[in-house]
């Protein structure tokens, strides 16, 4: 099936009305540059849901006081709003979309590769924090012990490029970061992480192919003032 390419609108800041909130539209609330939300946007557009899920990006750093007044009391993104009900959590809410929405599963049923495609979801936190926490400290040590963990795992399953051979929702829990630590490891501390993982760059080779990801990436640059700021304190 041809992807459906939508414009994007611009995120609502603390100027801007609310949706007409409970109306029967179901609506993804994201931020475009959140690697949480972006999780939960890919599997929206890889399931094809353009129109069945309504995409509603919000200003973090002017929000909007609806957003956690009316919407999500715990004022984050991604937050999904479905059913007269609004639930969260970025892990929860590919699962929940997956079970819930129409459109190609993103998980197998072969009970080894969902077995192992669990443990992968769960270890997506402590790769995250590992990672981040050692900026400050021996990155490039941390860097080599995270990304092996992901070189290995990529070998389990050899009948595709993907975690569990086919594209699935451990494909997109981890996309988020490592498209982050990707080019802020390599701007910073001059670390490739694909050198010496020939799975870990096929993967990014063809993850790069997909359009529902491709449209919901940020722009590298940005990523890297970012991060330096929040990260290393640097201006
Ligand atoms: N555990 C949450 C984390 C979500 C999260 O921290 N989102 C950030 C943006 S990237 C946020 O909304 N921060 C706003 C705040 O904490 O006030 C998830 O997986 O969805």
């Amino acid at each position: 099936m041809a992807y459906k390419h939508e414009d994007l609108s611009p995120p609502l800041d603390s100027t801007s009305s609310p949706p007409p909130l409970f109306d029967g539209t179901t609506r993804l609330y994201v931020c475009y540059t959140c690697p949480f939300a972006q999780r939960v946007w890919i599997t929206r557009n890889y399931k094809g849901l353009q129109d069945k899920i309504k995409l509603v990006p919000i200003n973090l750093q002017n929000r909007p006081a609806w957003y956690k007044e009316k919407v999500y009391p715990e004022n984050k993104v991604p937050s999904l709003e479905h059913n007269g009900k609004v639930i969260g959590e970025s892990l929860d809410l590919i699962k929940y979309m997956d079970s819930n929405f129409e459109g190609p599963s993103l998980f197998p049923t072969d009970p080894e590769r969902r077995k192992f495609g669990e443990e992968l979801i769960t270890y997506t936190d402590t790769f995250t924090r590992a990672l981040y926490s050692s900026f400050k400290g021996d990155a490039v040590k941390e860097a080599d012990a995270q990304f092996d963990y992901l070189e290995n795992a990529l070998k389990k399953f050899d009948d595709g490029p993907f975690f569990l051979g086919q594209f699935s929702l451990v494909d997109i829990a981890y996309i988020p970061f490592v498209e982050r630590l990707q080019v802020f490891l390599s701007e910073v501390f001059k670390y490739d992480i694909t050198a010496g993982r020939p799975k870990l760059a096929a993967w990014l080779e063809e993850i790069n192919k997909i359009e529902a990801y491709k449209v919901t990436k940020t722009d590298p640059k940005e990523l890297v003032e970012f991060y330096k700021k929040r990260f290393l304190d640097q201006q």
